[in-house]
């Protein structure tokens, strides 16, 4: 049987977190379909610079990732009914209730576990693991050519 394994987020600029996420989760199964935010439904942090089908079809591009899908608008749980996954894997930060999902998942009927993602922690100096960071660095690099 295939395992069919499910991550999700906004993957504005990836990085190796997001290298390290997405290997990880993939290691867990067969298949690793990915969710890819819809920009409204970022809501939680500063939106996203690229628009979401570029944001999909980069992850999409990706080795360990078997496809990727652009999130629903409204239901969350849509995409997932779809997959029909045998495990979600949340990022380690990701601000969402392991908990809260599995009672959703549970009222809907779906058998799926929830599991969480480690960190990858910086391997050197200057290594930036984090989009809005990077964002903050282009912000605060330009600034500083335009003082000069
Ligand atoms: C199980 C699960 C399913 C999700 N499905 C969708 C979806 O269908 N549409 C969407 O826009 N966001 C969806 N999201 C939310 C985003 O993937 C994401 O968590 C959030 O909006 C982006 O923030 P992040 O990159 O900090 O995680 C889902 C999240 C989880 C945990
Ligand atoms: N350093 C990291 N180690 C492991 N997972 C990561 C790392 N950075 C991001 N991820 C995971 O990748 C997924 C998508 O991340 P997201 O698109 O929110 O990017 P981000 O770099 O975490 O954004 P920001 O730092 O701007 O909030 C999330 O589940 C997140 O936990």
């Amino acid at each position: 049987m295939t395992r069919r394994v499910v991550a999700q987020g906004t993957f504005d600029l990836i990085h190796p977190g997001h290298v390290h996420y997405l290997s990880e989760a993939a290691a867990m199964g067969d298949e690793l379909h990915v969710i890819v935010a819809r920009r409204e439904n970022v809501t939680h942090k500063e939106p996203p610079i690229l628009p979401d089908r570029q944001r999909r079809d980069v992850v999409d591009a990706l080795d360990v990732v078997s496809e990727a899908h652009l999130g629903h608008r409204e239901d969350i749980f849509v995409p997932i009914e779809r997959i029909d996954p045998d495990v979600i894997v949340l990022g380690h930060d990701q601000h969402h209730d392991a908990d809260a999902i599995r009672d959703a998942l549970a009222a809907r009927g779906i058998d799926c576990a929830v599991d969480r993602a480690s960190a990858r922690e910086p391997r050197y100096e200057e290594e930036l693991l984090s989009t809005g960071r990077i964002i903050d660095r282009i912000v605060a690099s330009r600034a500083d050519e335009g003082d000069a």
